[in-house]
């Protein structure tokens, strides 16, 4: 009501009361009253329009509260973006989505997400929330579902613990191909609640996480919130407030077999001894997994990532930083286990464990629980290896990227620090063979030579790769762009 006291009601009430005593009185008086009548109408009038509007916005902010209370970034996938990496498209890019009304929530934004989660396949298809789908493993499986006519979702907070430039570069890439990626933390429960209720996602694909195992001697409080509480926060909506639950999928790693030396690694073997705080937030992740599925019936998969490698790569990760440090003739520091030999990695091509991601969506089986709590049964619990089946000594890696880049490394080779490395990794992956038909098949020669291609090509390097390794109409443009992991 306006503060004034005086009231629309008030003012017609007056208006009535000049009629009755002009309707006895002079010709002046009466003007004089009518004049005021057209002033009280006006009044009347304007504060009616007043009350309108008012009721109007209390109205729109009951049916779209999250407009005054929080806004949720959306990169709208109808940003017409060329798949460029450059930081100028996805400048522009931002720039379109942030003076959208598509970018924020309320209507356009549940119009927008709901447009995105939407299969587009004949036989059905399904409808994925792909958390951390700016990184790099989320990007790819992004695509891939897109590709193939599922409904992809993507979520991503674009934290600064490498190049955020690079992880926007990735979302106008996914934005070019109809993926929308809501700017915004796992840890934030309301928005999860919110995105279930805007769309019925059968699948969660849940790659959000702090990684590095060097890092976490750092950054330790980073890694328990995002691979612990953050794991916990996806579980909690999806087990309890999804309605249909729907199943999940988690990056786990194969780190969790810590100083497990029983090789190849079979997912029977023991995972108690993790080395790092990295491994440990992991391997706690793992059975965090075990309680939702036993309590709330939540159909749960973990995939046991081995040093995944490959365009749009992670510039923390060695070989990124590696071939880096070798176009720059900066040194190089090559680790050597405490018995002498090199350490050795099953580097995993991105699209082999890309295929991997897809095989155990396909095949995650359906959850059980519902919102009320009950389950009408025990719902699938599953873990995987997705490696390569051939660990590669560091060394071979390096060997390789100098043949790539055509420039002999500058290396310092020192005892393998206690940073929580471990000297091998090697991947049995028979249980994924067998259930979904995982199968890799990318050497590390030519896994390289895709990443070295991309790498060239995104930060504009005058890098002739070695023959074979690019066709005449690869060539890079001259401008270059800066190749620092952090800047
Ligand atoms: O599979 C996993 O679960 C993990 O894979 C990855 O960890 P790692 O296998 O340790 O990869 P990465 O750092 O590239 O080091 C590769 C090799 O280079 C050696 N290395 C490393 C750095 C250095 O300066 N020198 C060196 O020799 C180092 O000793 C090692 O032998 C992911 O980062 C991690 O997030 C997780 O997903």
């Amino acid at each position: 009501m306006p503060s004034s006291g005086i009231t629309a009601v008030d003012a017609a009430a007056k208006g009535m009361k000049l009629e009755r005593y002009a309707s006895g009185g002079a010709l002046l008086l009466r003007r004089a009253t009518s004049a005021k009548l057209v002033s009280a109408s006006s009044h009347l009038l304007f504060r009616a329009t007043v009350l309108a509007t008012l009721a109007l916005v209390f109205l729109f902010t009951l049916h779209y509260p999250s407009l005054l209370s929080r806004s949720f970034h959306l990169s709208s996938s109808s940003a017409s973006t060329h798949p460029s990496s450059s930081a100028a498209s996805h400048r522009s890019l931002l720039m379109s989505s942030s003076s959208a009304s598509a970018s924020y929530g309320g209507a356009a934004w549940e119009k927008e997400i709901r447009r995105s989660a939407r299969p587009s396949r004949n036989d059905g298809g399904i409808s994925v929330l792909v958390t951390g789908a700016a990184g790099f493993v989320g990007t790819h499986c992004s695509l891939a579902l897109k590709a193939r006519g599922d409904g992809v979702v993507g979520l991503d907070n674009f934290n600064s613990y490498y190049d955020p430039s690079l992880k926007r570069a990735r979302q106008a890439l996914l934005a070019s191909r109809g993926v929308a990626v809501v700017d915004a933390d796992i840890n934030d429960g309301p928005l999860l609640e919110k995105l279930f209720d805007v769309a019925a996602f059968t699948h969660v694909l849940h790659l959000a996480a702090q990684a590095g195992v060097r890092y976490a001697m750092e950054a330790p409080q980073t890694y328990v919130a995002s691979n612990v509480a953050g794991l916990v926060s996806v579980l909690e909506v999806a087990a309890k407030h999804a309605d249909p639950q729907p199943s999940v999928v988690w990056a786990s790693s194969s780190s969790v077999y810590g100083l497990n030396t029983d090789a190849p690694f079979s997912e029977d073997h023991r995972t108690d001894r993790p080395a790092s705080l990295y491994a440990a937030t992991k391997k706690a992740g793992e059975a965090i997994a075990h309680t939702y599925n036993h309590i709330y019936g939540l159909s749960i998969t973990g995939l046991r990532f081995f040093t995944v490698y490959g365009p749009w790569g992670r510039p923390d990760m060695a070989y990124f930083f590696f071939a880096r440090s070798i176009v720059a003739g900066e040194p190089i520091t090559l680790f050597r286990a405490a018995d002498g030999s090199d350490a050795r990695r099953d580097f995993t091509y991105i699209d082999d464990v890309v295929k991997g991601c897809l095989g155990a969506l396909d095949t995650a089986g359906k959850s059980t629980g519902s919102k009320s709590g009950k389950k009408s049964g025990p719902a699938p619990l599953r873990v995987y290896n997705l490696g390569n089946t051939s660990p590669v000594p560091v060394t071979r890696m390096v060997a390789i990227l100098e043949k790539l880049l055509g420039k002999k490394a500058n290396k310092r080779i020192v005892t393998m620090p206690s940073n929580g490395d471990v000297p091998f990794t090697h991947a049995n992956v028979s249980h994924a063979a067998h259930d979904f038909g995982y199968r890799p098949t990318t050497s590390l020669e030519a896994g390289l030579r895709h990443f070295v291609d991309w790498f060239v090509e995104y930060y504009k390097l005058d890098v002739k790769i070695a023959k074979g390794a690019r066709s005449a109409a690869d060539k890079p443009a001259k401008k270059k762009k800066a190749m620092s992991a952090s800047s």
